[in-house]
């Protein structure tokens, strides 16, 4: 389906704009005053522990479910009451997504495709894309459970949307599969299409994401690029020693040392500061089979979802007596 044409000099508006959004189920905060932006072309993580309210705001942001209060902006337009000029324009899977199952792939996409009114040529291509073209054939309640999330993310694809949702679409995927969805995600995020993605891998975020929000209880803890988070961070750099060279007692004595454990046949010591404790490593034991860890999304993200577990488990005031929001952008140090 052709795009809109962005008209002469005025730039388009910002793919999502959200502004002190809340949603409660009951006496649950699932959003409890999110703010911030997604730019055009971005390629958005969103990242938190079960329940931090990401599907919630995602459905928010679909158009599926209606914010208790604050503003949502999608493509310049309100999602809600649903606006049928900006669904073509959003591409959709989420962790249940729905199938025709009697149908094949290739009709079920098919179908899914007439609904937008995309060509027919569209769907073998997205088979492809997703590497489902042996499976084309086969009836939807055949397929595996990694082969249909690869049709539920066809399936948001096929009508070349501008804004694409994908809620944890690697979940049932081997680490081939894994791998081969990342590389279509990074060819969709170079033609210039929006990503809002969920996942739980770390990996994955840090790997495809230009910037990444990391939920936790409906709030936004911290929000920027993956490098500048784990750089921002306070997270120390890790040494692992082989254990038969290195007692935990001996590495805990290391000057430097801020904490030491065994893990296996390693010694882990922790540090924020790898140099000096290197070369007084090299003095005692010796580097060979030294490995360095150092910092990575997922200690950040451990970090900043264990503490707002924390204060949130203390944090029993009513809601009119909490702080006004604190900026979301903001470092993590
Ligand atoms: N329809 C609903 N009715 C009542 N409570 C709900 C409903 N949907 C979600 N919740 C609650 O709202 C909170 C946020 O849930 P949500 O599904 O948005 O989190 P999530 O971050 O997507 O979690 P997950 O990673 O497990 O998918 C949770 O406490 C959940 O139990």
């Amino acid at each position: 389906m052709p795009h809109p044409p962005e008209t002469g000099g005025e730039a388009p508006p910002p793919a999502v704009v959200l502004d002190d959004v809340r949603k409660s189920y009951g006496a649950v905060r699932a959003v409890d005053g999110i703010s911030f932006t997604i730019a055009r072309g971005e390629f958005f993580g969103l990242l938190g522990p079960n329940g931090a309210g990401k599907t919630t705001l995602i459905e928010i942001m679909e158009g599926l479910r209606q914010a208790d209060s604050g503003r949502v902006t999608v493509l310049g337009a309100r999602p809600w009451p649903r606006d049928t000029a900006l669904l073509p324009r959003l591409g959709v899977q989420t962790q249940s997504s729905a199938f025709f199952v009697r149908l094949t792939a290739a009709e079920h996409l098919r179908t899914v495709a007439a609904l937008y009114r995309a060509d027919r040529a569209a769907v073998d291509r997205t088979l492809g894309t997703v590497g489902l073209t042996e499976q084309a054939d086969v009836r939807v309640e055949d397929l595996s459970g990694g082969q249909r999330q690869r049709l539920a993310i066809a399936s948001a694809l096929v009508h070349d949307p501008e804004l694409i949702f994908l809620d944890e679409p690697t979940a049932a995927l081997d680490p081939q599969a894994r791998r081969g969805l990342w590389r279509v995600l990074s060819d969709l995020k170079r033609a210039g299409r929006t990503i809002v993605y969920t996942t739980h891998h770390l990996d994955e975020a840090e790997a495809l994401c230009d910037r990444v929000a990391i939920v936790a209880g409906g709030r936004v803890t911290a929000l920027d690029t993956p490098s500048r988070l784990v750089a921002q961070s306070t997270s120390a750099t890790r040494l692992l020693v082989p254990a038969e060279r290195l007692t935990v007692a001996a590495a805990a004595a290391l000057p430097g040392v801020r904490h030491a454990e065994l893990d296996g046949d390693v010694v882990v010591l922790e540090t924020l500061d790898a140099g000096p404790l290197l070369a007084e490593i090299a003095e005692v034991a010796g580097l060979q089979g030294v490995r360095t860890r150092t910092a990575s999304l997922e200690d950040v993200y451990l970090r900043l979802t264990d503490q707002l577990g924390d204060d949130r488990a203390t944090d029993d005031r009513p809601t009119d007596d909490r702080p006004a929001d604190e900026p979301i952008e903001r470092s993590t140090t």
